[in-house]
């Protein structure tokens, strides 16, 4: 069960109780729960069964080998957009012909390491990563198979900072753009052109965009059906949206989703991906932390965290809102805070105005819906070392990351003894 699911705050996630986990490790740490990702990876396969259809997990929302390991294991495969990310998908046992390969910015080498692991499909996002690509299967003698990103131009109504599906953005080629290269598709002897793909955006919570861009792409399918164009795979990208605000964030029924493309790809004979990534992951993760100090201000109280913006992002950069659950006595009273963490930025604020129980230093605190764009999006920013992170599994836990210690956040630093002239 995911924190947000529950109606009191419960230190129990996954049948740990994360109390005494906080005994044992140190905080902060991000714990994630084998239960809640296996759910909702299963209950997405089960609303696509009977499709020819196959699940890619977006890597980098949670980029952790054991949770990779987690969706090896359940027939996921890896959506990468790194040579970094292929590296961690393969080390996690993910096959390397389950991995897509999307990006705006493939490096030569990183197309070269994904060709010579024998990826399933390149997503190519312009004319000159086509003709990279090229370049280096020809080289290799290989023939690489490759879909078209496709900017749909439909707005995700998502935060603005999140959507990618807009003729505005970076992502992706229009689709006159991608006519002309299935046109020329014989220019390219050693890229197969068989696929398309579109991502609109990410935490979509209304069905509207998704159905807009579903409709595009197929309707472009269909176009280069009729001028004899075979294409084995539409990818539909991720971006379905979770609840980070109990009561108030309605995520899409992924059975809807599903109704969508049942409806608008009904005739296609290929395989359909999709490449989730926050909706597997965010709501089945929690940052453990707690409270280093209350400190009382000008008209204001701060709860001084632990953990800090360095450890999760999200709201320092989108303003995201996270469901904050202070482990305490119910009948405790309730009072307003500023969650702040300890980094030296006023953008290091967790939360404003929040009401939540009346807090002492030492109290354990969890912040929900912290699977997904949390560790793997966290830094040393103040020199602080990355945090653990924990799967935990009906009553039992693994450390999946082991906190950094000091001599490994330096370990790539020296003393400039030795100077090259140049
Ligand atoms: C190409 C691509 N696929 C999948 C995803 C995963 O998105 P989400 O985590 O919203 O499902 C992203 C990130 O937005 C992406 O850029
Ligand atoms: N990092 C973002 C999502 C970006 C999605 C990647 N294309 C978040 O935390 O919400």
């Amino acid at each position: 069960m995911t924190m947000s699911d529950q109606p009191t705050p419960s230190a129990i996630l996954d049948g740990v109780d994360l109390r005494a986990l906080a005994a044992s490790l140190s905080t902060p740490f991000y714990a994630y729960s084998a239960g809640a990702i296996r759910a909702r990876v299963q209950g997405l396969q089960r609303a696509l069964d009977g499709l020819d259809a196959r699940l890619c997990f977006a890597v980098k929302a949670n980029s952790n080998i054991g949770v990779l390991h987690l969706m090896a294991g359940l027939g996921v495969g890896a959506d990468i957009v790194s040579a970094g990310e292929l590296w961690r998908a393969r080390q996690a046992g993910i096959a390397a012909s389950d991995i897509v390969f999307s990006g705006v910015g493939k490096s030569a080498d990183e197309i070269a390491a994904a060709l010579d692991a024998g990826i399933w499909k390149f997503n190519l996002e312009s004319a000159d990563e086509l003709a990279l690509l090229q370049d280096i299967a020809y080289g290799r003698g290989v023939v690489a198979s490759a879909a078209v990103r496709v900017n749909p131009d439909v707005d995700a109504r998502t935060h603005a900072k999140i959507s990618t599906g807009r003729a505005e953005n970076k992502f992706g080629v229009d689709i006159d753009e991608a006519r002309g290269w299935f046109a020329n598709a014989g220019r390219s002897p050693n890229v197969r052109l068989d696929g398309l793909h579109a991502h609109i955006g990410s935490q979509i919570l209304e069905l509207a965009p998704f159905e807009q861009a579903i409709a595009r792409v197929a309707a472009f399918w269909r176009e280069l059906r009729e001028a004899g164009h075979r294409i084995d795979s539409i990818d539909l990208g991720g971006g379905l949206g979770v609840c980070y605000r109990a009561g108030h964030d309605r995520p899409i029924d992924p059975d809807d989703y599903v109704a969508v493309l049942r409806r608008e790809l009904h005739d296609f004979d290929g395989r359909i991906v999709l490449e989730p990534g926050r909706y597997l992951v965010a709501e089945a993760g929690v940052l453990v932390t707690r409270v280093l100090r209350v400190k009382h201000g000008r008209g204001r109280d701060f709860l001084v965290l632990d953990a800090a913006m360095n450890d999760l992002q999200r709201p320092a950069l989108y303003d995201a809102w996270h469901d904050i659950h202070v482990v305490q006595d119910a009948s405790a009273p309730l009072q307003c805070y500023d969650v702040v963490g300890p980094v030296c930025e006023t953008g290091d604020t967790f939360a404003r105005d929040r009401v939540l129980p009346r807090c002492a230093a030492g109290d354990l605190v969890l912040i929900g819906g912290a699977g997904a764009y949390g560790a793997s999006m966290s830094s040393n920013y103040n020199s602080r070392p990355l945090l653990a992170e924990v799967l935990l599994d009906a009553g039992r836990y693994a450390v999946v990351r082991r906190r950094q210690s000091f001599a490994q956040m330096i370990a790539n630093e020296q003393l400039p003894t030795a100077w090259s002239e140049a």
